[in-house]
């Protein structure tokens, strides 16, 4: 099978073991107009419903988008299996359409639980994992959710007999790296060092190339398994809790965000529900073109143009009100990041009593000051990928989202 990739879809490295500890609830779904009105224009077509997918992770920030854009748009859905540690209320709202959707509530680090939740799935999608770059969970559990959570899914799909897995990865794979290196309009093959600490990229890494490398192994049955991943750059869009973080301390401060971060430290962002698109049509495509697509990596990118991490958040909550002071960081970064190891030790410190875990320590301090931006066409080149949603349209669902969350805020 060709392997385009040898740069940025090369082997990360990473210092030390992560490890990690259990996840905060992730945001409720269901109050997004868009989803609604995908949810209510189910895919309705002459095609026969006859393959059953799997979504772990479906209750999530993504993967509420998955779940959605699959019922509206594969039409061969027979039965949708939403897996998840905390199941929505809304997947209720679901269940009267043609699709059967199941509501599996299990933990993917249970080898048990996701052999059975797998058994007779044609195509999994394996978004479900612990998203925690601010010490809310200890190293452990990130790598068992992460790594060992993606090794039951690859061996439940081997001994079930499923043929089909799409992996939800990370740009984090890539970097930014530990040495602060900018990685600028990139793509899969841009040579790149991509060597880590932190246990989220870390366990992203190891939990991708888990999957490549799984990629033609014999399934029960005997046929070969396929497998690929997507590699999302900063997702944003209806249901984003950072958004909803950085909203509310902006409330907090009197409608006003302080610059951290010089406006020319561009960083990728990419809208969920595109990034749900990319999804469905990989799993599509990648039953029919497995000697291509089996065992790669694609970047999911858009027309979301390339700004800071803190201007491009305010192309949303700038509409709702809120205003970011200065043209430049009021604070020196030395400061900030005597701010940021305070912030850590506070952490360590409150441990044992509270949970504290704001948006500045040391990791996002270097993250969100080392630009990544990726450039690339591998997606439409491989699977016919295409932005569903302009960037016009991505912004103005967000800006939407966040005023009915000002409505509620009030
Ligand atoms: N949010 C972002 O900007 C990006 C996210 N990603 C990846 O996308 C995927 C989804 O991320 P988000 O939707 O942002 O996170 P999220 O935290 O909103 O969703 C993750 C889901 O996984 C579930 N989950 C966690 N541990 C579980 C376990 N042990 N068993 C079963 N389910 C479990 C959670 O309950 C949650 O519903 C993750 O794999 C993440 O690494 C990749 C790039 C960017
Ligand atoms: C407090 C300030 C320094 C502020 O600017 C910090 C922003 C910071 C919280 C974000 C900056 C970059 C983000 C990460 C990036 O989008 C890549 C990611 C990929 C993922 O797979 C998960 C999320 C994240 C790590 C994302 C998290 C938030 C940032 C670090």
């Amino acid at each position: 099978m060709g392997q385009e990739g040898g740069g940025a879809s090369g082997r990360g490295r990473c210092v030390g073991r992560p490890a990690g500890a259990p996840k905060e609830d992730g945001p409720s779904g269901g109050q997004f107009e868009y989803l609604r009105t995908v949810a209510a224009g189910m895919a309705d077509s002459t095609e026969v419903r006859e393959l059953v997918y799997l979504v772990t992770g479906g209750c999530g920030f993504l993967g509420e988008h998955v779940v959605r854009m699959l019922l509206q748009r594969e039409p061969r859905l027979l039965e949708l299996r939403v897996f998840d540690l905390h199941l929505g209320a809304w997947l209720e709202e679901l269940k009267t359409g043609p699709v059967q959707v199941t509501a599996i509530q299990g933990d993917v680090t249970q080898a048990h639980e996701v052999a059975a939740a797998v058994a007779g799935a044609h195509v999994v999608i394996h978004t479900a994992g612990l998203v925690d770059v601010f010490g809310r969970a200890s190293p452990e559990t990130i790598y068992e959710v992460n790594v060992q959570g993606t090794k039951n899914v690859i061996e439940a799909c081997v001994q079930t007999g499923t043929r089909f897995l799409v992996y939800t990865s990370s740009m984090e794979v890539v970097g930014p790296n530990i040495k602060g290196h900018h990685f600028y309009r990139g793509n899969e093959d841009t040579p790149y060092e991509a060597v880590h600490r932190h246990p989220y990229p870390c366990s992203k890494a190891q939990a991708e190339r888990l999957v490549l490398e799984a990629n033609g192994r014999k399934v029960h049955g005997g046929l070969p398994l396929v497998t690929c991943a997507l590699r999302p750059t900063g997702i944003y869009g209806e249901g984003h809790q950072i958004m909803r973080d950085f909203y509310h301390q902006g409330l907090r401060l009197g409608g006003r965000l302080f610059r951290t971060i010089p406006a020319s430290v561009e960083h990728g962002r990419v809208y969920v529900g595109n990034v749900a698109w990319m999804h469905v049509l990989v799993a599509r495509e990648l039953q029919q073109r497995a000697a291509l697509m089996g065992g790669q990596v694609y970047f999911c990118y858009d027309q979301s143009p390339y700004k800071s991490y803190e201007d491009f958040n305010m192309e949303f909550l700038g509409p709702c009100g809120l205003r970011l002071v200065e043209t430049r960081p009021l604070v020196p970064y030395w400061l900030l990041m005597l701010l940021a190891a305070l912030n850590a030790l506070l952490q360590w410190l409150l441990r044992p009593l509270l949970l504290y875990a704001p948006l500045l320590n040391p990791y996002t301090l270097a993250v969100a000051n080392t630009a990544f931006t990726v450039n690339t066409d591998k997606a439409q080149r491989h699977f016919g990928y295409e932005p569903l949603f302009s960037w016009e349209d991505s912004r103005t669902r967000t800006i939407r989202w966040v005023q009915a969350m000002e409505g509620s805020a009030r």
